[in-house]
């Protein structure tokens, strides 16, 4: 950023949008209009159309003493995207609203939105509009993203089959770790601000809390590949968390095995230096951004090839409850201890 500092109030409501918005340039055909109405407008030439939103509040999902502006930009419409290829769809769109207190300059704001932007064109999606307002405390951002699909292709959480196998895209647990490093260092920190963070070796685990990416690479070669998972969901809130929705919606048990986990190494030595066990991180801690599906047994074949992609357990009976096979043998009940914003 910058060494000056405009005030918002230099530029008032209309001017800041005008400044935000003034450079972007439109990528999609179907974007008919664009910032600068009372409302976007979208054509999508006889695809369906997919919607979903996400908000994102200061000290709930973010914590700007250690999250650089930039990176909060960019992962504000990352985990929205993700929300939208979790449907088996394309996102074209998005609109972007904050509220934001007097403590941010223009430059500030410049920065989140060069995230915002760096996210756009990395996922060709058109920023269509959003809406500014002050907030009395804390900044508060609300992301719409729009995607297509073509008709009755989208891939819902409540239709998996019985003998389905469970997938998972890329690893998991990463982000969690990242956020337990950067909370222990922000408390050491606050406690004596001499000492500087050691992050040392630990980009990976911070890169996947700060900088996530959405899984476009997996929705593209399900299409290249004829594949149409028969039940989808993103990782936001951990993989026990959201297995259980797939198996509540589609009326169904499954079985998972702690050893197919995808757990990477450095997320795995982070958790045993924190005393913690990488398995939990990887079920419950959340912020992955990855994709959990469910394919027919005979899609098996098709995706051996993809490294991304890891088989990770099968969907059985209702009545067989939802299980966790441990490497010592044991079985064990998932239950819901993920992410949950409302828990005390
Ligand atoms: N306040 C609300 N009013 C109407 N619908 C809501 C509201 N909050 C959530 N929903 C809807 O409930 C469903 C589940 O939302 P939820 O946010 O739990 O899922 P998600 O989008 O996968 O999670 P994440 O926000 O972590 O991406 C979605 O269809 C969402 O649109
Ligand atoms: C300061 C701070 N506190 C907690 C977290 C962890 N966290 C925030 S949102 C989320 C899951 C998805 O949320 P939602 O379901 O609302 O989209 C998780 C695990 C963080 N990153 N920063
Ligand atoms: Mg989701």
């Amino acid at each position: 950023m910058s060494e000056t500092r405009t005030e918002i109030s230099s530029l008032g409501e209309f001017g800041l949008i005008d400044h935000l918005t003034r450079n972007f340039e439109i990528q999609n055909a179907s974007t008919i209009l664009s910032v600068g109405d009372d409302a976007a407008v979208i054509d999508h030439f006889g695809k369906q159309t997919v919607i979903t939103t996400d908000l994102l509040i200061e000290g709930i999902h973010f914590d700007l003493m250690y999250t650089p502006l930039k990176h909060l930009g960019y992962k504000s419409v990352i985990v929205n995207l993700s929300d939208v290829y979790a449907m088996n769809a394309i996102p074209t769109h998005i609109t972007m609203s904050i509220g934001i207190s007097n403590r941010f300059s223009v430059e500030a704001l410049d920065e989140f939105y060069e995230g915002v932007y760096a996210a756009c064109s990395k996922y060709n999606v058109d920023l269509v509009g959003g809406d500014t307002s002050a907030s009395q405390k804390g900044f508060i951002i609300s992301v719409t993203g729009v995607g297509e699909v073509a008709p009755d292709k989208f891939v819902k959480r409540s239709t998996a089959k019985k003998g389905d196998l469970v997938c998972v895209s890329g690893d998991l647990g990463g982000a969690f770790l990242g956020l337990t490093l950067l909370e222990r260092e922000k408390k050491i920190y606050l406690e004596n601000p001499q000492i500087q963070p050691d992050l040392e070796n630990e980009d990976y685990i911070v890169g996947r809390l700060l900088k996530p990416e959405a899984r476009k690479d997996i929705i593209e070669f399900f299409e290249k590949n004829d594949i149409v998972p028969t039940a989808m969901m993103d990782v936001s809130d951990g993989i026990s968390s959201e297995i259980l929705h797939i198996c509540k919606q589609s009326n169904l048990g499954c079985r998972l095995y702690e050893e197919k986990l995808p757990i990477a190494e450095l997320t795995r030595q982070a958790a045993f230096k924190f005393g913690l066990d990488p398995t939990v991180c990887a079920l419950n801690g959340g912020e992955d951004y990855e994709l959990i599906f469910t394919l027919k047994q005979e899609d098996y074949d098709k995706i051996t090839l993809n490294e991304e992609i890891a088989v990770i357990g099968y969907m059985s009976e209702l009545e067989e409850g939802c299980k966790l096979l441990t490497k010592g043998g044991n079985t064990f009940d998932i239950t819901a201890q993920g992410w949950n914003a409302f828990r005390g």
